[in-house]
């Protein structure tokens, strides 16, 4: 009887860039590791992927100097990686991560800001039920709702609000097509997030509502906000 070629099943992982050191933010150490609802907030973004049975394996980017890295995983199990090749940018911080991890170009990859604590596995699944054949990825994103004021002109305009997004993530491509997108940006210290590498390609990312809970933590005031969410599961 001749073997019939199986077709490999798509695999979802999750990368988390958590090589930053929290400028804005101020704090004595990187603000990844800062106290919030009682855990380390990496723990709390760990726990959203750990709690979602569609990832298969989550690898969190450090620098190599990282001292704090090793408490916070210590009781998430095997299907956590620590990759301690963390660069001066988030771009680079990924990039790095992408070549030190072992996948076949099809699966698909969730770059998450490690100071995005609020994310649950439904929005995770979310995500991946929308956008996950899509050949061009996805990522999560919110609707601005406020009144637009532009000074880009030199004078105050208004800008309409339709069509806009705020990009947040998880962002989720496929895993060739993503190395591809950051080695080929023209400026990757300019790109702030992987999709905008996917849309330098023409392609076009799908965009996914995402939640105001999953704000990233950015500034002190922010702090306060992510506690809240994080201490109230339903808002
Ligand atoms: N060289 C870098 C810079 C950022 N990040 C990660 O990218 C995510 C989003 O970046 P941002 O909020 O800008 O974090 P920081 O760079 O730490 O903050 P700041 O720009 O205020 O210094 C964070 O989880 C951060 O740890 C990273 O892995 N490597
Ligand atoms: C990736 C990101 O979180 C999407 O909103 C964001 O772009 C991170 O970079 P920033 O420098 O904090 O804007």
């Amino acid at each position: 009887m001749t073997a019939v070629p199986q077709r490999e099943v798509v695999r979802y992982f999750a990368l988390i860039p958590a090589a930053g050191v929290g400028a804005r933010m101020g704090a004595a150490g990187p603000k990844q590791y800062l106290p919030l609802a009682g855990k380390p907030m990496l723990r709390h973004t760990l726990q959203a992927f750990l709690d979602c049975a569609a990832i298969a394996h989550v690898y969190v980017v450090v620098s190599a100097g990282d001292g704090y890295i090793d408490d916070v995983v210590a009781d998430c199990g095997a299907r956590v990686t620590v990759l301690r090749c963390g660069g001066a940018t988030r771009m680079e911080s990924i990039r790095n991560g992408l070549h030190a991890l072992d996948a076949r170009d099809d699966d698909r990859i969730l770059v998450h800001d490690a100071a995005r604590p609020g994310l649950t596995p439904a929005l995770i699944e979310k995500l991946i039920d929308a956008a996950g054949a899509n050949p061009a990825g996805g990522l999560l994103a919110l609707r601005v709702v406020d009144t637009v004021k532009s000074t880009r002109s030199g004078r105050v305009e208004t800008t309409p609000r339709d069509g806009l997004w705020l990009a947040q993530t998880p962002q989720m491509f496929p895993y060739e097509l993503l190395r591809r997108a950051l080695e080929q940006a023209p400026d990757p210290e300019a790109i702030t997030d992987d999709a905008s590498a996917v849309e330098m390609l023409g392609l076009s990312p799908q965009l996914v509502e995402g939640h105001p809970r999953n704000l990233k933590v950015t500034l002190p005031a922010d702090v306060g906000i992510a506690t809240l969410y994080l201490t109230h599961e339903h808002i």
